[in-house]
């Protein structure tokens, strides 16, 4: 097949000859991306330079976009470096985070340089699991209690399935759960350093294909919404998905005066007043100031899904006055992570993960997945301690109209 030229190619669009996202099976993906951004340049009457001044070679994302014309680009910067005593990762880490917020660098930052004063943060994985729930029709209650009985009785035939798509991946346990003439299963899986929402749902796609080929169920959706992806949902809450990590850390009361400007008492009571008992009060799935903040800018920044923002920020934060000073914790139940796969392969989010020292696959499995997520907790223990003190100092105001404007 020769290849097109970017004007052959708006040519053979206006001709009605080419479909608009066909071009890359007509030439190289740069050449398709240009083709592709000067006909939107010229059908919107706007300029796209800037979208496509992108540094790296447009077939290194040819599995993560479609319809490509360039790339956007968000500042990123550093925050730490900060000690991380984790089950995965032990040691200074400069956190990569792009984003577009005015003082939110600086303020993790501050928390970062806080903890390490302390000595550093402590941060664990305390489950793992990558869910996929399917949900199948049955004719009644009977019925689907039968299918319930089968998957118990047969959830190694359904492990065979599933895992017979994948190298890596393996089936940690299935759980029912029935509603009128609906049944819904929800696939746990253990996905090592991949997020795993790709391998997850090839192989729950296996596994179903068991349970309609040996029971009366029928598949009516493949995710039926109670796996819960990138919607908030108790379950993840609850139950947990992807990494369910905790980081803490106790904080000297000089260093809070000093250096937050604040006292630990003041925190406290914000963190309870605001994160327990306003999130409660607004019916919140989160019980935290923003730690959406920090798994946005670290998930822009390391190639992770930006939609599961919406489970990574589930997430609760304590504050307590001790003897020896502050203690403040928070535990992400449902951050969904990997360091292969997704957009990880992409050359920035790979340089971030390589920042991290956890790029690509683990020794063991899991582990380097296990320690960005133990990463992404201590910055967001940061992030809390440093907006829970600018509020208890009534400095959140000042700092974005210093920083922000
Ligand atoms: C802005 C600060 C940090 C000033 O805080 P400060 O204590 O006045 O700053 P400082 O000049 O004394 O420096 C203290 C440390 O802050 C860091 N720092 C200080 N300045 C910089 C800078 N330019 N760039 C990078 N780092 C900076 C740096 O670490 C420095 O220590 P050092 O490392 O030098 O020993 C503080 O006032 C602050 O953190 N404010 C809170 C701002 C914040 O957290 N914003 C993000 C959340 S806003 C939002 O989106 C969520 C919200 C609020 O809507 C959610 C909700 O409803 O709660
Ligand atoms: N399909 C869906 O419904 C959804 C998909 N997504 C997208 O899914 C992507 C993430 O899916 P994910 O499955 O993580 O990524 P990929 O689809 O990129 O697959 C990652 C693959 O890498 C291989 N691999 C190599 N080394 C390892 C290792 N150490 N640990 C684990 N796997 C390894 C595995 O192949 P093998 O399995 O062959 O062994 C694994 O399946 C993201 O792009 C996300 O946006 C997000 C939400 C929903």
């Amino acid at each position: 097949m020769t290849e097109d030229n970017v004007d052959d190619l708006i040519r053979r669009v206006r001709d009605g000859d080419l479909r608009f996202h066909e071009l890359e099976e007509h030439a190289d993906a740069d050449t398709a991306a240009t083709a592709r951004r000067r006909l939107v340049e010229s059908d919107a009457g706007v300029d796209l330079d800037a979208v496509g001044a992108y540094g790296f070679p447009a077939d290194r994302a040819d599995a993560n976009i479609e319809n490509m014309i360039g790339a956007a680009q968000i500042p990123m910067g550093v925050a730490g470096p900060v000690t991380v005593h984790g089950g995965a990762v032990e040691g200074e880490r400069y956190l990569p985070m792009a984003t577009t917020e005015g003082a939110l660098l600086a303020s993790v930052n501050r928390g970062c340089s806080v903890i390490d004063a302390a000595g550093g943060a402590t941060a664990r994985v305390t489950k793992s699991g990558m869910t996929r729930a399917p949900v199948f029709r049955v004719d009644d209650v009977a019925e689907a209690e039968a299918l319930v009985e089968w998957v118990r009785d047969n959830e190694d035939a359904l492990r065979e399935a599933a895992e017979a798509t994948t190298s890596h991946g393996e089936l940690t346990d299935v759980t029912p759960y029935v509603v009128g003439d609906s049944v819904f299963l929800r696939f746990r899986y253990d996905t090592k350093d991949a997020m795993g929402m790709n391998m997850a749902t090839i192989a729950t796609r296996a596994a179903a294909e068991e349970v309609e080929a040996a029971t009366t169920a029928s598949l009516i959706a493949l995710s039926g919404n109670l796996c819960t992806d990138k919607k908030p949902a108790a379950i993840n809450a609850v139950e947990g998905r992807g990494r369910s990590v905790t980081a803490d850390v106790v904080i000297p009361r000089d260093t809070v005066e000093e250096r937050l400007h604040t006292t630990p008492e003041a925190v406290a009571e914000v963190n309870t007043r605001k994160n327990l008992v306003g999130s409660a009060k607004a019916g919140s799935l989160g019980f935290n100031a923003h730690v959406a903040n920090v798994v946005a800018a670290m998930f822009l920044a390391t190639g992770q899904d930006a939609a599961q923002v919406v489970e990574g920020s589930n997430a609760i934060t304590t504050a307590e006055v001790r003897e020896d000073g502050l203690y403040v914790s928070v535990s992400l139940a449902s951050l969904e992570v990997g360091t292969v796969g997704g957009g990880t392969k992409l050359p920035t989010q790979g340089e971030g993960l390589e920042l991290l020292g956890v790029a690509g696959g683990g020794d063991p499995p899991g582990s380097n997945a296990d320690a960005l997520a133990e990463c992404v907790a201590v910055g967001a223990l940061a992030g809390e301690l440093s907006l829970l003190a600018a509020l208890g100092s009534r400095h959140l105001s000042s700092a974005h109209e210093s920083l922000g404007r």
